[in-house]
């Protein structure tokens, strides 16, 4: 795979490359700027040397001049004897001037000419013109030596040789000098330091130029002209001028070629060279770097690629590898997730079993136990380790021999499964580990496996003796007495259904007879109702032992209990066995540490005679005992026909008394209550009326007994609280009445555990302030149950009510009893009233009860008041109040109404005066 070239790539590229190039170019750089500097450095210091050496040379060149004038000054002292013979001394002198041509004596000749006499080392010749003039410059130096301008030496004008001439006078003599020619290029030569270089260059030029009169050269060293251009253009020339024997020369030193030195030799030349050398290596290097690193990037691209490509396969196996890791690790998910349902599903089988109120037992196909749970082993006392590996009925079924619950087959002894059903249940008794047997339900099911085979039995076990027992109570309860466990009126019913049936068709007779204790309430009033239950219980066994066993007693209510006396002959006399039952309830009873005495009526209805049902025959009988009572209790009777019309009449009123309450046909009538003394008004009576649709009214006296029988009197006593409440709080408010209006109430209503939330309802309804409301309650019923009567009339008291004793006088209590009670005050009976003007007896009586009333500080009202003589003898003995026809008759409320607004027109106080 070839890649593309990418910027990266070519900035890499770029970025290589230029340091490949970066570290050549900078030794180069540093070679050149050392080479540079070096070369400063080295010219400096050779200009130095140079100069120097130049120096050296000139100062040589001088010593050396010098030392030839001192020879010639010297030479008087070599003066030769003859000529051309050489002076003793002159040898050594010469070895070591080689630059000297030779020496000699000059002497003027005739004509001022001049002979010379030389002596060593070249042969005489003539000297130069010039040597005339030195001659006669001689003089003038005082015997000093001198020196001649350079000259050419004869016969050698093409090599150029000069030379110059030292002349120096001898001593003694006026016309004789010394004389020493000196080749002027020796001179240089010996009178200069070695003058080439190793390589056999002249390391320096010297050129002299004698300066004494018009420069004229003396010689030069330079063998062709331009040999040290450029040296001395590199070092320039050191120039000296030297004076010698009043001769200047001017000595020009120059650098020859062996003085510039070769290059590599020099160190600045080394220093480019090594510079040069290490760029061209730092270059090899580089470019072998780059070459290998150019290798290893290919190899390293090629196995960049190789290593993509094998990544990407990589990669794909990669892929594929986590798609089946993806897959495995979801199947394995999945797999945990089984696993811990079916962890959470065992435990929970678990906790489901231990926590199971109900038995469980699993059993193997065979119907051995296997599993049992807690429930089980405290259901049957026994520990699970006991049950495992026991058979099932063996243990658990008192039969013994009755297959074990496997429901193989179709027909099994504990429980036959119906044909194709997997689950069967069925109630029956089972065993404890005690031996004690209690009804079971057990519910079995077909425990199978995946392949559909039989593993075993799971069995449901729960005690349902209490539902057992709940039924049959109920049971109980639907056909018995809950109180005397006598049959109630629903097995009475079919009971006598069944005997009836019989009796029609063997021709019997069937005696039906409805007993009804005399004055049961007043037991149950004064003696409370746990003595009235008892009394119950105990007449209930009479009549049951009073009875054959085939006769049926049955309670169907209160006080009333109902005996068949079944296949009955014709001799059969079944007033017989009423008062044989009323005899034997006659006995006096045991009761709460007291004993008492109780009287029954009985009445008695006769199969087919009066009646071929059992509705028909209980009605009769029932209305047979009614006519018992009514003709002084105590005493059976049998039923006659026109008994039945009353009865009937009976129930017609307490049905038309329903519909009466519901049509709103009740009122309330008032009737007033006045000081005897004053006349004036102190309070007033509410009285219930029964205002029937045709305009006729119905007594209380009538329609209230009835009312307290069927339990009517309590919404009718309720309505009446209301009412008054209502009416009087409408009087107060028009501010005609403030005197308190009485309420009776009965003994049913007292009774009535909701009476007092009554009282308060219509109180907040109305607004009346309660001491506006006094309740007038019965004698018989405050000395009912006086327990009781205390508790409410307290509570009535709290409430802020007046209270009063109705009737009193008619009752047995005593006063000082009634004092125990918070009673406000006393309503003597009217039957008191109606004689006390004729009959000594009541008159005592009433003067009794109104001084006896007063000594405990209660008030007396006079009821049933109709004459002036009967309130004339009630002011006498000071009775505080009365009511009656004298006063008012029972006023509807609107004509109460205008009673009231016109006592308070006229301001009169009395009634009697209105
Ligand atoms: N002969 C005669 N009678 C007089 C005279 N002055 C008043 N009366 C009557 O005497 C009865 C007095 O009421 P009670 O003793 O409470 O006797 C009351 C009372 O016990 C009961 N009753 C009346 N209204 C109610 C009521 O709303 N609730 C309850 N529970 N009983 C009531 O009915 C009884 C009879 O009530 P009423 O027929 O209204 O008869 C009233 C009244 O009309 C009179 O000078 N001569």
């Amino acid at each position: 795979m070839t890649s593309s070239p990418t910027p990266s790539r070519v900035f890499a590229a770029l970025r290589r490359h230029g340091l490949a190039l970066l570290v050549p170019c900078s030794i180069l750089a540093i070679t050149f700027g050392g080479y540079r500097d070096n070369l400063q450095k080295e010219e400096a210091s050779r200009l130095l040397l140079f100069q120097a050496q130049a120096r050296v040379q000139v100062n040589h060149l001088r010593e050396r001049a010098g030392s030839l004038l001192q020879l010639a000054e010297k030479l008087h002292t070599l003066r030769p004897e003859s000529t051309g013979k050489r002076p003793d001394g002159l040898g050594p002198v010469l070895a070591q001037h080689p630059e000297i041509l030779r020496v000699g004596v000059l002497r003027s000749g005739p004509g001022g000419s001049l002979i010379t006499d030389s002596a060593e080392p070249s042969p005489s010749g003539p000297l130069p013109a010039s040597a005339a003039s030195l001659r006669d410059a001689l003089p003038a130096l005082g015997g000093k030596p001198m020196l001649s301008a350079p000259y050419a030496l004869p016969g050698d004008g093409a090599q150029g040789r000069q030379a110059v001439l030292i002349l120096s006078p001898l001593p003694g003599t006026r016309r004789e000098f010394a004389f020493i020619e000196v080749g002027t290029e020796p001179l240089l030569r010996h009178g200069v330091a070695p003058d080439e270089g190793l390589s056999g260059a002249p390391r320096f030029v010297v050129d002299v130029l004698d300066t004494t009169d018009a420069p004229r050269p003396v010689f030069t060293s330079a063998a062709a002209p331009g040999s040290h251009d450029s040296t001395t253009k590199s070092l320039g020339a050191y120039a000296e001028g030297i004076t010698l024997a009043q001769r200047h020369w001017l000595v020009i030193v120059s650098p020859g070629a062996a003085a510039t030195g070769a290059l590599l030799d020099s160190g600045s030349g080394r220093w480019l060279v090594g510079g040069l050398l290490l760029t061209l290596l730092a270059i090899a290097i580089q470019h072998t770097v780059q070459s290998r690193a150019d290798a290893v990037r290919r190899q390293v691209d090629e196995k960049t690629q190789a290593l993509a490509e094998a990544n990407d396969a990589l990669g794909r196996y990669i892929g594929a590898l986590a798609d089946a890791n993806r897959r495995l690790a979801s199947e394995v998910d999945e797999h945990a997730r089984a696993e811990s349902q079916l962890r959470e599903t065992t435990s929970l089988q678990r906790a489901i079993l231990d926590c199971a109120e109900y038995a469980v037992i699993y059993t193997d196909a065979k119907g051995t136990i296997r599993v049992i749970n807690p429930a089980a082993e405290r259901l049957f006392g026994y520990r699970a380790d006991e049950l495992i590996d026991k058979a099932t009925p063996q243990i658990l079924h008192p039969d013994e021999h009755a297959p074990r619950w496997t429901l193989e087959g179709s027909t099994i002894g504990l429980i036959s499964l119906p044909p194709g059903a997997e689950s069967h249940s069925a109630e029956f008794d089972m065993r404890r580990r005690d031996g004690s047997l209690f009804p079971a339900s057990l519910s079995v099911s077909i425990v199978r496996d995946t392949l559909g085979q039989i593993r075993g039995y799971l069995g449901i076990i729960a005690d349902i003796t209490q539902r057992v027992d709940a039924e049959s109570r109920i049971r109980h309860l639907a056909h018995y007495d809950n109180l005397t466990s006598l049959p109630n009126r629903s097995l009475l019913n079919r009971h006598l259904a069944d005997v009836l049936s019989a009796a029609r068709a063997r021709h019997r007779r069937v005696a039906v007879l409805v007993t009804d204790l005399d004055h049961f309430k007043y037991v149950n009033d004064t003696l409370g109702h746990l003595a009235g239950d008892q009394l119950l219980l105990a007449v209930a066994q009479r009549l049951r032992t009073g009875v054959r066993d085939g006769d049926l007693v049955a309670r169907t209510g209160g006080d009333e209990f109902v005996i068949v006396l079944a296949d009955l002959d014709e001799t059969y006399l079944p007033e017989e066995a009423g008062e044989r039952l009323i005899a034997s309830v006659a006995r006096p009873f045991e009761l709460a540490g007291h004993q008492l005495t109780v009287t029954m009526s009985v009445g008695i209805a006769l199969y087919p005679h009066d009646g071929v049902d059992g509705d028909t025959l209980v009605k009769n009988a029932d209305a047979a005992m009614y006519l018992a009572k009514e003709r002084g209790r105590n005493q059976a009777r049998f039923f006659d026909h026109g008994l039945s019309r009353r009865y009937s009449e009976r129930l017609e009123l307490e049905g038309r008394l329903r519909q009466a309450v519901e049509a709103r046909q009740l009122a309330l009538y008032y009737q007033p209550q006045v000081d005897t003394l004053s006349g004036e008004l102190i309070g007033m009576e509410a009285l219930i009326r029964w205002c029937q649709p045709d305009g006729s009214m119905v007594p209380p006296d009538k329609f209230i007994p009835i009312a307290e029988e069927c339990g009517l009197i309590v919404p009718i006593g309720a309505w009446v609280l209301r009412e008054a409440c209502r009416q009087q709080q409408a009087w107060l408010q028009e501010g005609i009445s403030r005197v308190p209006v009485g309420v009776n109430l009965s003994a049913r209503q007292f009774d009535d555990t909701t009476l007092l939330a009554t009282i308060q309802a219509a109180l907040a309804e109305s607004g009346l302030p309660p001491a506006y409301l006094d309740l007038e309650l019965t004698e018989s019923l405050v000395m009912g149950n006086p327990e009781h009567t205390r508790q409410v009339l307290a509570e009535c008291k709290q409430l802020g009510l007046q209270l009063s004793v109705d009737d009193f006088g008619t009752g047995y209590s005593s006063l000082s009893y009634l004092k125990r009670f918070p009673i406000d005050r006393l309503k003597i009976d009217r039957s008191f009233i109606a004689d006390i003007v004729t009959e000594p007896d009541d008159a005592a009586i009433a003067q009794t009860i109104i001084a006896m009333a007063h000594t405990l500080r209660l008030e007396v009202i006079a009821e049933g008041v109709e004459t002036e003589a009967q309130l004339a003898l009630l002011r006498r003995w000071r009775c505080d109040a009365y009511q009656g026809y004298l006063c008012s008759r029972p006023l509807p409320a609107d004509e109460m109404t205008k009673l009231l607004r016109q006592l308070r027109a006229t301001r009169q106080v009395a009634l009697a005066n209105i």
